[in-house]
């Protein structure tokens, strides 16, 4: 499937715009597009309990295999950042989980961009082959 990339980029940028984000005031936006053509979209929801925030990349890829999409083709994340978005530890780890060879596009709002993918954003990751031994 051809991806828009500035189609998906602007499907982020408009989440983006839904974040909750009363305390870091960060708002960040994410979009997927799945294997049956649609876009999902996620950005990030805070709570007063810190440590509870849902990342918007998350909050994307969960909206999506929610809805029975598991198969990811392209996945974009926006915030207003100096250069491309560096998305969370956490959120890396759970991109590696679902799709590790995602392509990733990160931006920021002047539309610097940089493609990537999980496995290159987290080298030598915990995966589901790393509990092979011990189920
Ligand atoms: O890639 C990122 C980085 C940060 N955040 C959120 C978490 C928190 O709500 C705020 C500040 O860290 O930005 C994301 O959603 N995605």
């Amino acid at each position: 499937m051809m991806v828009d990339y500035q189609a998906l980029l602007a499907n982020a940028k408009t989440a983006r715009e839904r974040a909750y984000t009363p305390y870091s005031r960060f708002k960040v936006g994410a979009a997927v597009l799945t294997a049956s053509g649609q876009i999902f979209h996620g950005c990030n929801i805070e709570n007063a309990a810190y440590p509870v925030c849902l990342c918007a990349e998350r909050s994307a890829l969960a909206a999506a295999w929610s809805a029975g999409e598991t198969e990811f083709i392209a996945l974009a994340v926006v915030a207003d950042t100096p250069g491309p978005v560096a998305p969370c530890g956490m959120c890396r780890q759970f991109m590696f989980e679902l799709a590790p060879d995602l392509p990733v596009l990160l931006a920021n709002l002047a539309e610097q961009t940089q493609h990537t993918t999980p496995r290159e954003l987290l080298p030598g990751g915990f995966s589901p082959e790393s509990l092979a031994h011990n189920r």
